[in-house]
């Protein structure tokens, strides 16, 4: 359904985007993965047609960049800042973007009790979208990107700042849309959404760093994970160990990813007890999402 080759975009001389290239099939949750600033909406913003690149190529749907009217008609976007029209009830943002795409009223109205029902804001459609909540507004972004019924949704960071349970919700609802048919673009910043994409791909720095499914990705990582919990919380006190490739810290415990897993047990002992730091545990685990994207993520020395 999208096809990107070498696609590369520079603002002055910082190249947002590197020579990047995809290719999202039909059906797929496919997951644009990184971190802010690693290029996500420049990519997308060139999928989309809404900016050129500098280099590369886009076809959508079959249809090169030439024709990318053609397929846009079939093509729902839900940009990252949403303009939402905070004065108008939750039914009249509806209507006006419904009426964008020239929908006839009795269309809108069907349309909007359809999809309203999947978001779950049937029951607030007189409701100023300025009284909204942050995840309310984000699912009324993403039922006006719905109205024209496309057949691809492109989602630049839809849960941005939106609070964990709201996400859960979107969530259900792109598998839902999914189901039924859509092929989805989703980009975001959050590993445990990477979860749940059938095909991921991790940029960082402009480049894609990684391709596949969730499990492929994981299951091709050539380091193993220890979990490490200690009487400390100074994110730096593994700095320094050889066989350390990679480090998470999660608040009350370390993800160590490490080269020679025979000796890890040991080398983290040993090297808590000659800082006087107490090891409480030490277990392999197997790798996350965030272990996989640190991992591939261009190194800085630790
Ligand atoms: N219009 C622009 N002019 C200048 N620099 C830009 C412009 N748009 C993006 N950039 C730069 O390009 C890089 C990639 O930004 P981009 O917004 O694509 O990343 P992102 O992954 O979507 O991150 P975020 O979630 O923070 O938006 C950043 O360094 C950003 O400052």
């Amino acid at each position: 359904m999208i096809k990107a080759v070498g696609l590369t975009k520079a603002f002055g001389q910082n190249v947002a985007v590197g020579g990047v290239g995809l290719q999202v099939a039909k059906g797929s949750i496919f997951g644009l993965v990184g971190p802010d600033g690693a290029g996500k909406t420049t990519l997308i913003r060139m999928i989309c047609g809404l900016i050129t690149p500098d280099q590369g190529e886009v076809s959508l749907m079959g249809h090169p960049a030439a024709e990318i009217e053609k397929a846009r008609k079939s093509m729902g976007y839900m940009p990252q800042r949403f303009s939402l029209y905070g004065d108008l009830t939750v039914m009249e943002n509806i209507i006006f973007f419904g009426s964008l795409y020239k929908l006839g009223r009795a269309t809108i109205n069907q349309r909007a009790d359809e999809i309203l029902a999947v978001t779950g804001l049937a029951s607030f459609k007189k409701r100023f979208a300025d009284n909204l909540s942050g995840g309310m507004k984000q699912k009324l972004a993403l039922t006006c990107s719905l109205v024209a019924r496309p057949g691809m949704l492109v989602l630049d960071e839809p849960t941005y700042g939106v609070d964990p349970e709201s996400r859960k919700e979107f969530w259900k609802i792109l598998y839902r849309l999914n189901k039924e048919g859509m092929t989805i673009l989703v980009s975001t910043p959050y590993m445990d959404e990477a979860e749940l994409c059938k095909q991921v791909a991790f940029i960082d720095k402009g480049k894609i760093t990684a391709i596949g499914s969730p499990s492929s990705l994981k299951k091709d990582f050539g380091f193993k994970v220890f979990e490490v919990r200690a009487g400390t919380r100074d994110p730096e006190i593994f700095n320094g160990l050889q066989i350390l490739q990679d480090m998470s810290f999660y608040g009350d415990k370390y993800h160590l990813v490490v080269n020679d897993p025979a000796a890890a047990v040991p080398a983290i002992g040993a090297w808590l007890a000659d800082k006087n730091v107490e090891m409480m545990s030490c277990k392999e685990v197997a790798p996350s999402m965030e272990d996989v994207f640190v991992s591939l993520a261009e190194k800085e020395v630790l």
